[in-house]
């Protein structure tokens, strides 16, 4: 398990965009035996980013199968991206009225302040380390500020990397503040998953 330090908390989700989608259930219950703490599920929509993936009907089938293993992850969390609402105050209530912590995600082009004035609405701030749409792109760098900014803001807050990342930056991540970390094809495609997860949240863990 993961150390602890204030309240932030090392939690690595493996995303399964990349995964062998003919086989979700497979997938997602794999990497929580690989020791995932959360499942990380993108939906696009095709229009905010130039992909299709899937809608609320297959969350909604695929819960069942991993409420058991993720008992004590504790509440669900609905991300939503700024630049794709004009009201965030509005979406994230309904989000906290539906049960859900509520995660506000910022593009690669977007800069972090836009996000402040919605901080004490969120549980969690996600930064983006490559422009979304597609899994196994490269990492970017120098989102890496924005996350040391944020980590500096909100001691307490989860702060969550998605996009490239994988073992060879982590260490970026981790340095920067990052506790959450969604890993795609870093995990989904390794011979051992369960080794790589546990890499991740080493490096987490020894940054914290
Ligand atoms: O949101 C996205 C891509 O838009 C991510 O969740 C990716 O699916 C992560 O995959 P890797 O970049 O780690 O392969
Ligand atoms: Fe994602």
């Amino acid at each position: 398990m993961c150390e602890q330090q204030k309240q932030v908390k090392c939690k690595i989700g493996p995303s399964i965009l990349n995964a062998d989608l003919s086989n979700l259930e497979g997938a997602c219950v794999k990497m929580l035996d690989c020791g995932a703490d959360y499942l990380h599920l993108d939906v696009m929509d095709g229009h905010f980013v130039p992909n299709l993936t899937f809608g609320h009907p297959l969350v909604k089938c695929l819960r069942p199968k991993w409420i058991e293993p993720m008992a004590d992850a504790g509440a669900d969390q609905y991300t939503f991206h700024i630049e794709a609402t004009k009201d965030a105050p509005t979406l994230a209530r309904k989000i906290k009225e539906a049960g859900m912590k509520v995660g506000i995600g910022i593009k690669p082009g977007t800069p972090v302040e836009s996000v402040m004035p919605y901080a004490d609405l969120a549980d969690m701030i996600l930064v983006m380390t490559v422009e979304p749409g597609f899994g196994g792109q490269k990492f970017m760098a120098d989102m890496m500020p924005k996350v040391k900014y944020l980590r500096e803001k909100f001691p307490d807050m989860d702060i969550e990397v998605d996009g490239g990342v994988g073992l060879s930056t982590i260490d970026a991540c981790a340095k920067a503040g990052a506790n959450m970390i969604v890993s795609g094809s870093a995990v989904v495609k390794a011979e051992d998953p369960q080794s790589v997860i546990s890499q991740l949240r080493e490096s987490v863990v020894r940054a914290l």
